[in-house]
């Protein structure tokens, strides 16, 4: 342990981290704090021109800062929630999640009479999301994509330079970034599930970090409601073994009557299938919840498409 009280928190330089890391040193700061922000560079960020289901080895985005939680240079680490697998690595955890912001799927492009449904134009959508293709490929059958990759800068780069029409994005990073003028399409959640986590950001430490300098940080950045939901969501996703590949979706929310209600499903890559299922639970059982949707999915075919899946891909 450091003895001065400076929290050191390590992030990515996409400016969507930085956003996400500014975000989380300002509650920080707000309680009294003080903050510095460590710029970290990951395997992920340097190779540029893969899709990550081809790079595919976990954690591409996460073990450089890691090293760094577990060394104590840095004392937490900000992360977007959806791009966290669901198991860590031993000694790291979750300690936190912010408020969750809109969850929504977006359109975004330079013409906002873009529209999904509309199949009386050709357009050609910039993702390279197997979750969203294989939506596409269910809901939206006469949409044709193009893989599109790097920070929300780059690919909006890429679709000036005419490589698509239109981008299939988070709203969350869409607005984060202020580009919520060219939303053309707020996308339906009962088509567009988002991905486990999609809104919320996420602060990891390592077991080593002092209890105390913990619990303050989790009093300050936490949002309670939405750590809930994220964890019935996690715990979904960890129990369906999906990986961030795989096209599993799950959204939890809060229902009047105090409970947390999940739904969560599984699309085949060609969308021809979809296995998806809703329950509720009391709010202090988030994990049970996301672990029986998750095997009342496998059990009803979900275990089959997702071993397709996995074949498909090369996983097994
Ligand atoms: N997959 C990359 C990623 N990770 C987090 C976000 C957006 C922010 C969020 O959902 O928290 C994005 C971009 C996107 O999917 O459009």
């Amino acid at each position: 342990m450091r003895n001065d009280d400076t929290i050191r928190i390590g992030t990515r330089k996409s400016k969507l981290a930085l956003w996400q890391a500014y975000h989380i040193a300002d509650l920080l700061e707000r309680g009294g704090l003080k903050t510095e922000i460590v710029k970290i560079e990951t395997k992920g960020d340097k190779i540029l021109d893969v899709t990550i289901s081809k790079i595919g080895s976990k954690g591409v985005f996460t073990e450089e800062i890691e090293d760094k939680l577990q060394s104590g240079e840095i004392d937490i680490a900000v992360h977007s929630a959806k791009d966290m697998q669901s198991e860590l690595p031993e000694g790291f955890e979750l300690i936190a999640f912010t408020e969750r912001e809109r969850v929504n799927d977006v359109i975004v492009s330079r013409d906002k009479s873009i529209s999904l449904a509309d199949s009386s134009r050709e357009i050609i959508l910039g993702t390279s999301s197997n979750r969203r293709l294989a939506t596409l490929n269910r809901y939206y059958p006469h949409i044709k994509t193009v893989p599109v990759r790097g920070n929300l800068q780059r690919r909006i780069e890429k679709m000036d330079e005419g490589q698509c029409d239109a981008l299939l994005l988070a709203f969350a990073g869409v607005h984060r970034m202020e580009y919520d003028d060219m939303i053309a399409e707020i996308l339906p959640l009962d088509t567009f599930t988002p991905a486990v986590g999609q809104g919320s950001v996420a602060v990891e430490a390592h077991a080593n970090l002092d209890p105390a300098r913990k619990e303050r940080i989790r009093e300050l950045t936490n949002h309670p409601e939405t750590e809930i939901c994220l964890l019935a969501e996690r715990s979904f996703l960890k129990t369906m073994q999906g990986g961030c590949s795989v096209p599993v979706y799950a959204l939890a929310s809060l229902t009047e009557d105090k409970e947390v209600k999940l739904t969560g499903g599984i699309l085949s890559l060609d969308g021809k299938e979809e296995i998806k299922l809703e329950k509720h639970m009391a709010q202090n059982s988030p994990e049970t919840l996301g672990n029986e949707v998750a095997y009342e999915i496998l059990e009803k075919g979900g275990d089959r498409i997702l071993t397709e899946i996995k074949k498909a891909l090369g996983r097994i």
